[in-house]
């Protein structure tokens, strides 16, 4: 299957999400609302999976959706001023929308996962978009347990990597089987993109979260080391990380379980577009202990714990690596 209806709308929906998301950070940063993990969550996040669903609702009315989001707490009569405001993004971009609509469009993201399903988060790294630095709006599309398809926004990313204050923007495409393709947001032509070979000087370079909680970044540390990387990481939020691995920007994503939160298990739309557009560039994705994320079993990663992202090359020294290396 070539998935190509998909793709177009998949990427005109991030895009359009994005803008979204774009308009808010510009306006109103520093709003927050707190989910019940004590987690944030902003009205771009929710406007973001309204703009999605309702376009994966108009294109493909019986597909199922998983997303990060639900509009629970939207619906409670004290949060009409931030519905209305969600409401109000959502029309600045989709044209005529109404607040009962948005809710709607929202909770078509809460589907259980099927035979076939996408997986959205509508903004993944919501303490780095908070913070103006990176964030990504993420979407696959997942048959048998398989990703598909995968299309990663990064709205704060350098175009150039030589150029960090340059323009920023970049869209990130995989098909299975047809390769990854990078473009800036602005337009162009998408270019194939490759991971680095294992003698570049990215080769030594390796990314992993910005929030300690989200990883073991002294295990992450020795785990680099051991595996000849001496440069210091590149702290970076949200799945822009499978970006840089994919783009050559790094060799290796590394995210093994937060001491703080040893028994986390990851979400499937914090991984699903960037594991594709990875293994489409060239690279390898597995969990700490080498097995392939399993895609089939729920909204959580329950088979897998951590992530290794590598450019295949490296990625059984990083695997012999850590188990050679003890948490500490
Ligand atoms: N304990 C723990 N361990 C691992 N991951 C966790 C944990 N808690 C939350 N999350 C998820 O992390 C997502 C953001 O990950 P990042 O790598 O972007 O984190 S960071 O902001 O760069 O630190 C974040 O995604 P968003 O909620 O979409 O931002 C969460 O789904
Ligand atoms: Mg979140
Ligand atoms: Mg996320
Ligand atoms: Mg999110």
């Amino acid at each position: 299957m070539s998935y190509e209806q998909e793709k177009q709308v998949a990427i005109e929906a991030a895009l359009t999400a994005a803008k979204l998301c774009e308009q808010v950070r510009q306006e109103q940063v520093t709003e927050a609302m707190e989910k019940s993990d004590k987690s944030p969550v902003t009205v771009a996040d929710l406007g973001s999976q309204a703009v999605i669903c309702r376009a994966l609702a108009m294109a493909f009315p019986d597909d199922l959706v998983v997303g990060e989001e639900d509009a629970s707490q939207l619906r409670q009569p004290e949060m009409a001023d931030q519905l209305n405001r969600v409401s109000h993004y959502v029309k600045s971009v989709v044209g005529d929308a109404t607040p009962d609509q948005v809710l709607d469009w929202i909770d078509r993201g809460n589907s259980q996962i099927g035979g076939r399903y996408w997986t959205l988060d509508p903004i993944d790294g919501t303490k780095g978009f908070l913070r103006q630095d990176q964030y990504a709006v993420a979407l696959a599309l997942v048959e048998l347990g398989e990703v598909k398809l995968g299309v990663l926004v990064c709205p704060a990313l350098p175009v150039s990597p030589d150029q960090p204050d340059g323009e920023k923007g970049v869209l990130f495409v995989a098909v299975r089987g047809q390769g990854a393709t990078m473009v800036p947001i602005s337009g162009g032509e998408p270019q194939p993109i490759q991971v680095t070979k294992a003698d570049s000087q990215e080769a030594m370079r390796f990314v992993e979260s910005v929030e300690s909680g989200h990883g073991d970044h002294s295990r992450q540390d020795a785990v680099a080391k051991a595996v000849g990387i001496t440069t210091p990481s590149l702290r970076m939020d949200s799945q822009a990380k499978y970006g840089a691995v994919a783009s050559g920007r790094a060799s290796l994503y590394l995210r093994l379980p937060s001491p703080k939160s040893p028994d986390y298990r990851e979400k499937i739309w914090d991984h699903a577009a960037g594991t594709i557009v990875v293994e489409e560039a060239g690279g390898r994705v597995t969990d700490m202990y080498g097995k392939a994320l399993n895609f089939s079993l729920g909204a959580k990663l329950s088979d897998n714990q951590g992530v290794i992202v590598s450019n295949g090359v490296i990625h059984d020294t990083v695997l012999d690596a850590l188990r050679e290396t003890a948490s500490v």
